[in-house]
């Protein structure tokens, strides 16, 4: 537990293992959302040589339920402290509190992705980034686009209705956090240091019938090359609950004069302009490691989520670091729900934890994970059946960082 008097100590500390700078207002708000009792740093004398901290999320599964989950956030070791065991103390403190805690999962987002694999946990999620040739490429969007209204707004005075929106799309996708007090004032912090020359944030709402329906939020910075206008339009946000209003505001942002790049960063891997566009090779997509999952208690989270087609298999465990997951497990379940329980029977798959972390959002396919020799098949059958049950029709997806 971090003591609050402990904590600019502990964030400079921070701030330096990641070799970086934190604005004004970005310390400010990390010192308003640290949850103290879920904080741990770890001391030689009063210099702060480790640290780690477990927010308190609820996560949605494939099915929609919102499931308890710890944010694992603000992991530094000191230069001076590194490769000496610092960061594994951490995580088996970290894990066993998690477990006393109740909560069946640990989420992160990994600096590197090769840390985190051998404390169990597996990349769950991945996002869409992609640099549009809006010169190029256009869009040809649905029927009813044009009923939607797209009106400049100014971020904080309609950010409630942005909030509103976003807490209904929470439930229809795996992976969104639901958005806990004090979290929503993250989507209007816009320190002069982040904007590398880009305008400060700016933001449109769409409308029908008077009613925000979606929302844009983004920079722009403008060049000028020897051809001309050559500006950069960065898309920070975007959030729809239909179809012709996501259509509008991308053509919106197709749309502003001057800018020649649309920079899209962490969108879902299904987001649906890519089905709109008329030359996606112009929009140089590409993938990149999001969430990743940590299954603390094996039984209670495969019970939490749903499965699109039935499921009745039993999982043959290993789990070395939270060895109490460890053993055979049978899992029964459909699209309605699903139990998972102890079990003496043979098995008909053998994974690691780490794998199930990774499958567990229905975005990584166990199909593939055992074409890669990480999954093993014992019972013919039980690999399709599984990979499919765990499948979800809607890319799993992060919204935010944390
Ligand atoms: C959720 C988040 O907050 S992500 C942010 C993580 N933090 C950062 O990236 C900040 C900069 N880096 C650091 O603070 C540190 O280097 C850390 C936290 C990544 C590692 O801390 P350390 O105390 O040096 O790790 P520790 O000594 O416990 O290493 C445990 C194992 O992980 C391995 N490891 C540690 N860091 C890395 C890495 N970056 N890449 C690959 N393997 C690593 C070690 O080699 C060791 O392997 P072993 O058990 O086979 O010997």
């Amino acid at each position: 537990m971090l003591r609050r008097d402990e904590w600019d100590t502990w964030y400079d500390h921070l701030v330096r293992a990641f070799g970086g700078t934190s604005a004004p207002e970005e310390r400010e708000l990390d010192r308003s959302l640290t949850e103290y009792d879920r904080s741990l740093g770890v001391w030689d004398g009063d210099v702060c040589v480790g640290s780690a901290g477990a927010f308190t999320f609820r996560v949605t599964v494939p099915g929609g339920s919102p499931v308890p989950a710890a944010g694992v956030t603000m992991v530094g070791v000191a230069a001076t402290h590194r490769r000496r065991g610092v960061l594994t103390s951490l995580m088996r403190r970290q894990l066993d509190d998690v477990r006393s805690w109740g909560e069946p999962l640990a989420l992160l987002t990994a600096s590197e992705p090769a840390i985190y694999g051998r404390f169990g946990y597996g990349a769950a999620t991945f996002q869409l980034d992609a640099d549009i040739d809006t010169a190029r490429a256009g869009l040809s969007v649905p029927a009813g686009t044009d009923e939607v209204r797209v009106r400049y707004a100014a971020p904080a005075e309609v950010l409630d209705a942005c909030e509103a929106v976003y807490a209904r799309l929470v439930p229809q996708r795996p992976g969104m956090l639901a958005r806990q007090p004090g979290w929503e004032r993250g989507r209007l912090l816009d320190p002069e240091s982040w904007r590398d020359g880009a305008s400060s944030l700016l933001c449109v709402v769409a409308e029908r019938d008077g009613e925000i329906t979606g929302y844009a939020r983004y920079r722009t910075k403008l060049g000028w090359g020897d051809d001309g206008h050559d500006g950069t339009l960065t898309l920070d946000d975007l959030a729809a609950l239909d179809p012709a209003t996501d259509a509008a505001l991308w053509r919106f942002l197709f749309g502003v004069d001057l800018m020649t790049t649309l920079a899209v960063r962490n969108r879902p891997v299904d987001d649906a302009w890519q089905y709109l566009v008329t030359d996606i090779r112009r929009c140089r997509t590409r993938l990149r490691d999001s969430l990743y999952v940590r299954l603390v208690d094996v039984g209670a989270a495969l019970a939490a989520r749903t499965y699109q087609a039935p499921v009745d298999v039993v999982f043959e465990v290993e789990d070395a670091f939270c060895p109490w997951n460890g053993g055979r497990w049978r899992l029964s379940g459909d699209a309605k729900g699903a139990s998972c329980e102890r079990t003496s029977d043979p098995a008909d798959l053998a994974l690691s934890v780490r794998e199930l972390g990774a499958a567990y959002l229905g975005g990584v396919p166990l199909a593939g994970l055992a074409a890669a020799g990480r999954v093993r098949e014992v019972r013919r059958g039980a690999l399709a059946e599984a990979s499919v049950g765990f499948g979800s029709a809607v890319a799993p997806w992060l919204p935010h960082g944390f």
